[in-house]
C-alpha cells in the first residue's frame, strides 16, 4: 500500500527554483494584504455610503479602485513567476525522464508501448507542471486568504463566524470523499488514454501490415472498444464532478444563509453596526472565491497525484545493465575480441547460449549462421552490453566489458543493422548520428565509401535534405548504405553487421556488397549473415544451434566436413535466389 505520496518526489525540482518562487510569494504577500486593505475601506466607505457627502464617497470609491489596482498588480507578480516555476520544474522533469528512459535496457522497450511512453512524457508531465503551477499560484494564495481572512472576520465579530466555520469540517470530509474517488477514476481514465494511444502508434507504425491483411476493420474496431473504456472511465470522472460541485455549493449557500440570519440577530442585539456587516459581507464573499478554488485544486491534485505516480513509476524502472561506479574508459582497441564460457538467459531457466567461447582475432571476419532462433542477434547483442551475459566473461583487448563505460565501449563497436532507422534530420545529421558538430568533408568521404555520395547528391539538397518523418522517402539499399556511412564516419574497429534478409534489385545488391566489403575491411567483423556471398568471404563461419556453436570454420572446411553447415547450403543457400555467388 502507497503511504506517502509521490508529490514529495517533486521536492528536488521544486528546490532548483527557489529564487522564482519567492519572488512569486512576495506577489501573494501583497495581493492577500491588498485584499485584507480593501476590506477596511469597504468598511470605511460604508460608514460614509448612507451619509450622502457624494465627495468623501467618491474619495472612499477611488481608494477601493487604487486598492484594486495594487492588488492587481501583486497578482500578475505571483502569476509570472509561479508559471516560470511551475513550467521550469515540469520541464526538467521532462528532460530528467527522456534521459532516464535512453538509459533503459533493451528488453524494457521490448514490452514497453511506446505510446504510452510518450503520453507520460507528454500529458503526464504536463500535467505534473499545471499541478505545480496551481500549488504556487492558486493553492497556496487561497490558503492564505483562507486563514488570513476568517481572522479578519473574527476579530470583527466572533459569533458570526462561528456560524461560517460550522458547515466547514462537513465540507473538509466531503471533499476529501470525493478526492480519494477522483484520484483512482481518473488513474484508470489516464491508463485508458494511454492504452489508446499504444493502439494508435502500433497501427500507425504497422501500417502495411494492417492493409496488407485487410485487417481494417478488425483494428477498428478494437480501437473502438479501447475508445469507449476510455469514454466510459472518463465520464466517470465527470460524473462525480457533476454530482460533487453542487452538493459543495449548496453548502456555501447554507453557510451563506445562516450568515444573514446571524447577522441580522446581531446588529439587532446592538453587537454590530450596519458598516461592519457590510465589510463582513465583503469579506465572506471573498472567501467564496478561494474556497471554490481550493476545492478545485484539491481534485485536481488528486487527478494530479494519477501523472506524478506514472511519471515516477517510468523514473523507478532500473536499468539491468549499468556502469561500475568506478568504470574506466575502455582505450582505442585493436579489436581483439573473446567470449569466454559466455551464457545468457531472458528469462531465468531458459539459457538462449549455452557456454559458448571464442577468439576473434582483431580484423577477424566472423560469420554467424544458423535456424532462426538459433541465437545469433542474442550472441552479438552481448558485445556493445545490450545485455549482459548471464555467465561468463566477454574481453575486447583482454579487458572486461563490464569494467569499462558503456560510452567508450559503444563508441568503438560500429553496428549496421538490418533495418536502418532514419532520424528526423538532413542526410549529413543522420551520416553523422549523434554528434553536435560534424566535418562535413569527413561525412562526404564516409558517404563516398559508403557508395552513397552519388545518390546523395542527386538529391533535391544533396547532404541537407531531410529524411525520417516528413522527410524524403529512401529505397532499402540507400538506407543500408546512408547505415555503412554511419559506421564508416565511426570508424569502430570492431563491426556487428546484420544483414538485411530482404532482397534488393541487383544493381543496388552490388552497391551495398562493395560498400560492405570497403566498411569490413581490417575490422574484426561478426556478420549475421543471410547470403552466401557473405558467407563464403568471411574468415570464419560459427554454425549456432539452441544456443550452441555446432560447427566452426571456413567455408571449404564445413563443406568438407559434410555435417549441419554443408545441409544448411544444400537447403538453403543452393535454392534461395537471395543467396547469389
Ligand atoms: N527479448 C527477448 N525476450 C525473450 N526471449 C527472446 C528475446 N529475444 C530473443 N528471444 C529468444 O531467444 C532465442 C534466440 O533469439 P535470437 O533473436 O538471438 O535468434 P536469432 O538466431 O538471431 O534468430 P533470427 O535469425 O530469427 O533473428 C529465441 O528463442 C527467441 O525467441
Amino acid at each position: 500500500m502507497k503511504t506517502r505520496s509521490n508529490y514529495w518526489q517533486l521536492l528536488p525540482y521544486i528546490r532548483p527554483q527557489w529564487q522564482t518562487i519567492v519572488k512569486g510569494f512576495i506577489g501573494i504577500l501583497g495581493y492577500v494584504l491588498a485584499t485584507l486593505a480593501l476590506l477596511r475601506y469597504v468598511r470605511q466607505f460604508a460608514t460614509v455610503f448612507g451619509g450622502g457627502d457624494l465627495n468623501a464617497i467618491a474619495l472612499q470609491l477611488a481608494i477601493i479602485a487604487a486598492v484594486f489596482l495594487v492588488r492587481g498588480f501583486f497578482q500578475s507578480v505571483q502569476d509570472i513567476y509561479m508559471a516560470k516555476a511551475a513550467l521550469r520544474v515540469a520541464f526538467h522533469l521532462r528532460n530528467k525522464v527522456y534521459s532516464h528512459l535512453q538509459k533503459l535496457n533493451l528488453s524494457y522497450f521490448e514490452t514497453a508501448k511506446s505510446g504510452d511512453l510518450s503520453y507520460r512524457l507528454t500529458e503526464d508531465v504536463d500535467r505534473v507542471g499545471e499541478v505545480v503551477h496551481k500549488l504556487f499560484h492558486d493553492f497556496i494564495p487561497c490558503v492564505l486568504q483562507l486563514v488570513a481572512i476568517p481572522i479578519y472576520m473574527i476579530s470583527l465579530n466572533w459569533q458570526l463566524t462561528l456560524a461560517i466555520i460550522i458547515v466547514a469540517p462537513l465540507m473538509g470530509i466531503l471533499i476529501g470523499w470525493f478526492g480519494e474517488r477522483l484520484r483512482r477514476f481518473s488513474l484508470k481514465s489516464q491508463n485508458r488514454i494511454s492504452d489508446l494511444s499504444a493502439i494508435l502508434t502500433e497501427v500507425v507504425s504497422g501500417i502495411r501490415i494492417v492493409q496488407a491483411f485487410a485487417a481494417e476493420n478488425y483494428e477498428t474496431a478494437r480501437f473502438s472498444r479501447e475508445a469507449e473504456r476510455t469514454m466510459s472511465a472518463k465520464y466517470s470522472v465527470e460524473r462525480l464532478k457533476a454530482i460533487q460541485i453542487p452538493i459543495v455549493g449548496f453548502l456555501e449557500a447554507v453557510s451563506a444563509l445562516t450568515l444573514l440570519f446571524v447577522g441580522a440577530a446581531q446588529i439587532a442585539n446592538d453587537n454590530l453596526t450596519v458598516a461592519e456587516f457590510f465589510s463582513y459581507l465583503t469579506a465572506a464573499a471573498l472567501l467564496i472565491d478561494p474556497i471554490g478554488h481550493v476545492t478545485n485544486n484539491y481534485n485536481e491534485f488528486k487527478q494530479g497525484e494519477a501523472s506524478v505516480d506514472r511519471v515516477f513509476e517510468l523514473l523507478a524502472v532500473q536499468p539491468t545493465v549499468v556502469e561500475k561506479p568506478n568504470a574506466l574508459l575502455l582505450p582505442p582497441v585493436s579489436g581483439k575480441v573473446e567470449y569466454s564460457r559466455v551464457s545468457f538467459a531472458y528469462k531465468p531457466g531458459e539459457p538462449v547460449l549455452k557456454d559458448i567461447s571464442l577468439l576473434a582475432q582483431p580484423g577477424e571476419a566472423i560469420a554467424l549462421v544458423g535456424a532462426s532462433g538459433a541465437g545469433k542477434t542474442t550472441f552479438v547483442n552481448l558485445l556493445p552490453r545490450f545485455y549482459d551475459a548471464t555467465a561468463g566473461e566477454i574481453f575486447i583487448d583482454g579487458v572486461d566489458i563490464r569494467d569499462v563505460t558503456l560510452d567508450s565501449l559503444r563508441r568503438q563497436i560500429g553496428i549496421v543493422p538490418q533495418e536502418t532507422m532514419m532520424f528526423s534530420g538532413t542526410i549529413a545529421q543522420n551520416i553523422a548520428f549523434g554528434q553536435d558538430s560534424f566535418d562535413m568533408e569527413a561525412v562526404e568521404k564516409a558517404a563516398s565509401i559508403a557508395n552513397a555520395h552519388q545518390f546523395i547528391t542527386q538529391l533535391s539538397d544533396g547532404y541537407h535534405t531531410w529524411v525520417g518523418e516528413r522527410g524524403v522517402n529512401l529505397s532499402g539499399g540507400q538506407r543500408q548504405r546512408i547505415a555503412i556511412a554511419r559506421a564508416v564516419l565511426l570508424n569502430p574497429r570492431i563491426l556487428i553487421l546484420d544483414e538485411a534478409t530482404s532482397a534488393l534489385d541487383s544493381e543496388s545488391e552490388a552497391l551495398v556488397q562493395e560498400a560492405l566489403e570497403r566498411l569490413m575491411e581490417g575490422r574484426t567483423v561478426f556478420i549475421i549473415a543471410h547470403r552466401l556471398s557473405t558467407v563464403r568471404r568471411c574468415d570464419r563461419i560459427l554454425v549456432l544451434e539452441r544456443g550452441q556453436i555446432l560447427e566452426s570454420g571456413t567455408h571449404e572446411e564445413l563443406l568438407t566436413l559434410g555435417h549441419r553447415y554443408a545441409r544448411f547450403y544444400a537447403q538453403q543457400f543452393s535454392r534461395s535466389h537471395e543467396f547469389k555467388q
